[in-house]
């Protein structure tokens, strides 16, 4: 008896089937991963199994029971447990507080701490119960976010993209405590663009495309390849890099220095590089390093408190980020919703936000609407972003999706230099390799590129030099023949500074 069984469900939104009749069964002890592309349907089936969303039709069994999953509380009752890919913590709360909000009523937080700490030794996920979320890193969030789900003792954990923000070590230690879980008996759905992750911790594997299932295997006889054909239908292509033929230096970074505005910030200590055109530089390093201080200090959001930043050799201090906007300086924010877009404008009012300019979408004061249209539709059509349109809310898109409409927006700017972090967050590998090939393709028709990662395979695909930040500070830049995964990987911890 499959301790979850999804029958013919289907969730019909306005314009788009997002689940077409979808079957799914999971059963105890086993992991199972669902696979598909950005807006395959993988979120709002998740959504349905946790009671976030109601199904248009179809049955969701548990244990053999058919049953109305009306809300998350219902849910977590019956013992759904899930992780969201956006953690969901009170940031001044404690983690024995974040805990009790997510219980029903009654509890101590005293007993409650106890409890957090036997359920964190008992996996292996240390955590001190009466720490500030605030005070915590992601990897720490996520663990709370895991332990007041196992707190429950879930029969099924729903895990939304977990290892998006985790270093590798962390996600080694995520696997671990996931195997036990399984070990002990509780079903686990896993949703992952890395197939690579999927093939090393899933049993057995649901394809989805354009909301239907289109396949579902054992991972033991799938290779990353097949994975990949199963889910687009074909095989992706890595991306192409031609040598650069580096040119003028366009962004000079000199000495910049950054206070932190508060306890739970990072100081930027005295920060140099420069950034040729036709090149991509790559900055590796654990997020919370201070990568998102030097993207804002870039972009114009934030002025230094001493050193300054050059274009093509002159001052850009004292000048915001609307005049180097207009300068060409195109910047996509690692966090897409925020500072991104704004989820409840439409897709052309979101190209308005940072194209009104250099696109020429306002003119003498006045919005050109049937022009922004135009440019979103460009962008829409240039990524394939899955969306009934330019009117659609940012909210609406899948999150790759979002993502993918948020590169296309800046790249159709013909950018000078791209500031860009996180790249591919969330994206389906087809995607992904369409958005790097792009980066190179942009850098060698003459723009100067940034890229901010995590992903180390990804910076060692699109970059020509490459450093790390870590604690504020910037590593030696390195062209990319002169240094491995390896080296950058230690450096990734600070340790270039031991070996200088
Ligand atoms: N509230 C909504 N209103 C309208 N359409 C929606 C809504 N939520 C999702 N959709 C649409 O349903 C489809 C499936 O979206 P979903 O978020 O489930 O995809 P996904 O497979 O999780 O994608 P990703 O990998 O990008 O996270 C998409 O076309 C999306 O635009």
């Amino acid at each position: 008896m499959p301790r979850l069984r999804v029958q013919s469900l289907t969730k019909a939104y306005p314009s788009v089937l997002a689940n077409d009749q979808v079957n799914l069964s999971v059963g105890a002890g086993e992991i199972h991963a669902v696979l598909g592309e950005n807006g395959a349907g993988k979120s709002t089936l998740m959504k349905m199994i946790y009671g976030v969303t109601a199904p248009t039709s179809g049955t969701i069994y548990w244990e053999d029971q058919p049953v109305d999953i009306t809300s998350p509380a219902q849910a977590r009752a019956l013992g759904i447990g899930m992780v969201f890919q956006h953690f969901s913590l009170f940031e001044t709360l404690t983690v024995a507080e974040n805990t009790a909000l997510f219980l029903p009523p009654g509890q101590s937080l005293d007993a409650l701490s106890i409890k957090i700490r036997e359920v964190s030794e008992h996996y292996g996920l240390p955590i001190d119960p009466n720490r500030h979320v605030f005070d915590l890193s992601v990897g720490e969030r996520q663990r709370v976010e895991i332990i007041r789900c196992l707190i429950q003792k879930p029969k099924l954990l729903i895990m939304d993209e977990p290892t998006s923000v985790l270093t590798p070590a962390a996600v080694d230690r995520l696997f671990e405590t996931l195997r036990q879980i399984r070990a002990e008996g509780c079903a686990i759905v896993y949703i992952s663009h890395k197939l690579d992750e999927i093939l090393a911790l899933c049993d057995r594997v649901t394809v989805l495309r354009d909301g239907r299932v289109t396949g579902e295997c054992v991972t033991e006889d799938q290779t990353p390849a097949s994975l990949a054909r199963m889910m687009i239908g074909h095989d992706f292509e890595h991306p192409f890099k031609p040598e650069p033929t580096a040119g003028e230096v366009a962004l000079s970074v000199n000495n910049l220095s950054l206070k932190a505005v508060d306890a739970h910030g990072v100081s930027l200590s005295e920060l140099s590089f420069s950034l040729k055109v036709g090149e991509i530089v790559g900055i590796a390093g654990i997020s919370g390093n201070g990568q998102r201080e030097l993207c804002s200090l870039l972009a114009g959001e934030v002025m230094p408190d001493a050193g300054d930043i050059h274009w093509f050799g002159q001052s850009l201090v004292g000048e915001g980020s609307t005049r180097r906007r207009q300068r060409g300086l195109c910047y996509v924010p690692e966090d897409r919703l925020g500072t991104g877009a704004l989820a409840d404008m439409s897709l052309t009012e979101n190209s308005i936000l940072t194209a009104a300019d250099r696109a020429g979408l306002v003119s003498a004061g006045f919005l050109k609407l049937e022009k922004a249209r135009a440019f979103a539709d460009r962008c829409i059509k240039s990524f394939q972003v899955k969306t009934v349109g330019a009117r659609a809310a940012a909210r609406s898109l899948s999150g790759g999706n979002l993502q993918k409409f948020i590169m296309a927006r800046e790249l159709e700017q013909s950018p000078t230099v791209l500031i860009c972090a996180q790249p591919t967050w969330g994206v389906d590998v087809g995607a992904a390799a369409q958005i790097r090939q792009s980066l190179i393709d942009l850098a060698r028709s003459g723009c100067a590129v940034l890229v901010i990662s995590e992903e180390l395979d990804e910076l060692f695909d699109v970059s020509d030099r490459i450093g790390v930040m870590f604690n504020g500070k910037l590593s030696p830049i390195e062209p990319i023949s002169r240094t491995n995964r390896e080296q950058i990987g230690l450096w990734m911890s600070g340790l270039w500074q031991k070996a200088a």
